[in-house]
């Protein structure tokens, strides 16, 4: 199977986002508006923790799906295109997350 990448979710979310709410998942969380959306992208979070907090692995792998997708149509909803969380990201290389979170401590 070839290799499949956050960027390809992004692009199906973007396409299935214009499909008729009775006929696409996506399109009906886009047309329920970023309240409801927001809403679910937590309630996968909350499951995405109990399946790793229990060790239940193929959970944890199904949740995280759940979880990566319903965050992808948040994003598409807010219009923030997912190479802005990459790149911000990218800005990170470099720096150990404990001296980034020590220079906002002691600026
Ligand atoms: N990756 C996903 C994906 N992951 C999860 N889901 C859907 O998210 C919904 C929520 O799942 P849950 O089990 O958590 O919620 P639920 O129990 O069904 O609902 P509640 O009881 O919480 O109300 C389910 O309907 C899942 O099918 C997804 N729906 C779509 N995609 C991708 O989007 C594409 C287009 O899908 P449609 O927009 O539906 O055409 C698909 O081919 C996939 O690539």
């Amino acid at each position: 199977m070839t290799e499949f990448t956050l960027s390809d979710l992004e692009r199906i979310v973007a396409t299935r986002a214009k499909a008729a709410a009775e006929d696409s998942w996506t399109a009906k969380l886009v047309a329920g508006g970023q309240r409801k959306a927001a809403k679910k992208l937590g309630e996968e979070a909350v499951e995405t923790v109990i399946a790793a907090l229990t060790n239940d692995r193929e959970n944890l792998i199904d949740e995280s799906a759940d979880l990566l997708y319903h965050l992808m149509v948040v994003l598409n909803i807010a219009a923030v295109p997912l190479q802005d969380v990459m790149s911000e990201l990218a800005s990170r290389t470099g720096q150990s997350g404990l001296q980034e979170k020590a220079n906002r401590q002691n600026p």
